[in-house]
C-alpha cells in the first residue's frame, strides 16, 4: 500500500469532520454569512504568505533540480493563482492589498503556520511535505465534493472559491505533492513513518481548527 493511502486512512475521521463543518457546508449551499467569509479570507491570505515559504524551504531541501522546479511552480501557483482569488474577494469587500498584508494573524493562524514552518526548518524533506500536504489535498477534496452540489459552482459569491479548489490545475499540484511524499517515504523505517503520521494528523487537525476559527471569527481574547 502506498504511504499516502495509509495516511489518508489514519486521518479519515478528521477529514470527514472537515467536510461536515458548517463553514464548508455553508460555502456549498451558499448560506454562509459573508462576514465569516470575510474574516476567513483575510486570515487565509496571511496563512498563505507563510505557507508559500514552505515551498521555498522545499526547494532548499530537494535532492534534484526537477524537484526544485516543482517547488518553484508550487510557490508561484500559491502567490499568483491561489492568492489572486483572495485579492479578488478582498476587492469585493473593499479591502486593499496593503490592508490584507497588514492584518493581524489570529492565534490559530499563527499556531498552524508556525507549526509547519518549525517542521519544515528542522525536519527532513519527507516531514516538510507531510506537514503541508493536508492543506492542498483536503482543499481539493472539499472543492470536488462541493462542485458536485447542483448549482454550487455557479453561486454568485462562493462559486469562484469552489471552482478554484475543484480545478484540475489545483488537483495536479496536490497529486504531484502526494507522489513526492510516496517516493520520499519509500524504504523509511517504521519509526520515521509513524513520525510522518503524527505530523499529518496534526496539520489535518489544524485544518479543522482553521474552519472553527473562521466560523466563530476567533481572535485573541483581549484587544490589547
Ligand atoms: C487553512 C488553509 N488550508 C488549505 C488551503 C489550501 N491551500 C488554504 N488556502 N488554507
Amino acid at each position: 500500500m502506498k504511504f499516502s493511502k495509509r495516511l489518508y486512512q489514519k486521518v479519515k475521521p478528521v477529514w470527514e469532520k472537515n467536510h461536515r463543518h458548517p463553514f464548508v457546508q455553508g460555502i456549498g449551499d451558499g448560506s454562509l454569512e459573508k462576514d465569516k467569509f470575510r474574516f476567513y479570507m483575510i486570515q487565509d491570505y496571511l496563512y498563505l504568505i507563510d505557507y508559500a515559504k514552505l515551498f521555498a524551504l522545499g526547494a532548499v531541501k530537494a535532492h534534484d533540480v526537477a524537484t526544485m522546479g516543482r517547488f518553484a511552480r508550487l510557490l508561484d501557483a500559491t502567490l499568483n493563482m491561489e492568492m489572486s482569488l483572495h485579492r479578488q474577494y478582498a476587492k469585493k469587500f473593499g479591502i486593499s492589498e496593503q490592508e490584507l498584508e497588514q492584518a493581524q494573524p489570529a492565534p490559530t493562524t499563527l499556531a498552524y503556520t508556525h507549526y509547519m514552518l518549525h517542521v519544515a526548518q528542522n525536519g527532513t524533506l519527507a516531514e516538510l511535505v507531510t506537514s503541508l500536504l493536508p492543506c492542498m489535498w483536503s482543499y481539493h477534496e472539499i472543492g470536488q465534493a462541493l462542485n458536485q452540489i447542483p448549482g454550487a459552482s455557479e453561486h454568485e459569491f462562493y462559486g469562484d472559491w469552489i471552482k478554484m479548489y475543484a480545478s484540475e490545475e489545483f488537483g495536479e499540484l496536490a497529486q504531484w505533492t502526494i507522489d513526492l511524499l510516496d517516493e520520499e517515504a519509500e524504504g523509511k523505517p517504521e519509526r520515521e513513518l509513524e513520525r510522518l503520521e503524527e505530523i499529518f494528523l496534526n496539520t489535518s487537525r489544524f485544518e479543522y481548527l482553521f474552519w472553527e476559527m473562521a466560523y466563530h471569527k476567533e481572535m485573541w481574547p483581549t484587544d490589547d
